[in-house]
């Protein structure tokens, strides 16, 4: 690893040497969580990502994670899906089945993917009626202060103009301040009609992981990590602060690059 080290508040920056070390950190990391959310509670609720993300999580396909995981009690769910069917090519949930949830032995019954044969409005209003069902049995834990879902782990990537799972910049989804899941239908970035996690959910998660890599999104990083005063523009990845968890950002030097204060060891 390059750089470990924890970053005025803003979570702990694990900075690693290429990607093949990434991949390696990251299903370590996810690992370990899963081993103390099954050993505490007897379930693990992790919420993916799309794009980048589960190519970066491939690892866990392998050994020794494909056989010391305890996948049986994985409960999976989307942080953001876009609105298409299930077999489409931009579907999240087919990035995931095909990269990572065909691999490894994960009970099918616990695959939380979004109804994808309704409107991105009751897409949305189902999934928090699925997740709403799930906290009332504790299967995915809650918030300490609130009727909140608490996941065990929320997996986001970055887009280069600092988005997170479908929460745009100066998006209005930004201000959901009520609903767990909401929908919107004019994404900057194709497909147009998606579902998102809201700020809310994301905030209340007892671990969020920003699994962030290459030189597109190193302007981003710097204005997500770095102390730049109070005029930072509305960039969700800055507003992903968990109140009760832990964030840690996962970067290769290129994501890395433009961060205040960085000196690598090579
Ligand atoms: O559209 C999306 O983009 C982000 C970032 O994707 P990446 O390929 O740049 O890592 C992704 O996290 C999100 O789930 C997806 O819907």
């Amino acid at each position: 690893m390059a750089v470990s080290e924890a970053n005025n508040g803003r979570g702990e920056l694990r900075i690693l040497e290429n990607l093949d070390e990434l991949r390696t950190d990251l299903a370590d990391y996810i690992a370990e969580l899963s081993e103390a959310a099954v050993k505490e509670r007897g379930a693990f609720a992790i919420a993916l990502s799309g794009g980048s993300l589960i190519d970066l999580m491939g690892k866990l396909c392998e050994a020794p994670y494909n056989k010391t995981v305890d996948w049986a009690k994985w409960h999976i769910f989307w942080a953001d899906e876009r609105v298409v069917a299930k077999n489409h090519s931009d579907s999240n949930y087919k990035l995931a089945k095909d990269g990572l949830l065909s691999k490894v032995p994960i009970v099918p019954g616990h695959v939380h993917s979004i109804n994808d044969s309704v409107s991105a409005e009751e897409a949305a209003d189902d999934y928090m009626f699925v997740i709403r069902q799930l906290v009332k049995t504790r299967m995915v834990n809650v918030a300490d202060i609130s009727d909140c879902p608490k996941f065990d782990l929320i997996l986001l990537g970055m887009g280069p103009d600092g988005h997170i799972a479908s929460l745009f910049p100066n998006h209005s989804a930004l201000d959901e301040t009520d609903e767990w899941v909401t929908f919107i239908i004019d994404s900057p970035k194709p497909p147009p009609e998606r579902i998102t996690f809201t700020l809310l959910v994301i905030n209340s998660a007892s671990n969020v992981a920003m699994v962030v890599t290459g030189e597109s999104k190193a302007e981003a990083v710097h204005l997500a990590v770095d102390n730049i005063g109070p005029d930072c523009p509305s960039l969700p990845a800055r507003l992903v602060h968990p109140t009760e968890g832990k964030l840690v950002w996962f970067l290769d030097k290129q994501a890395a690059s433009k961060l205040d204060g960085l000196q690598f060891s090579d």
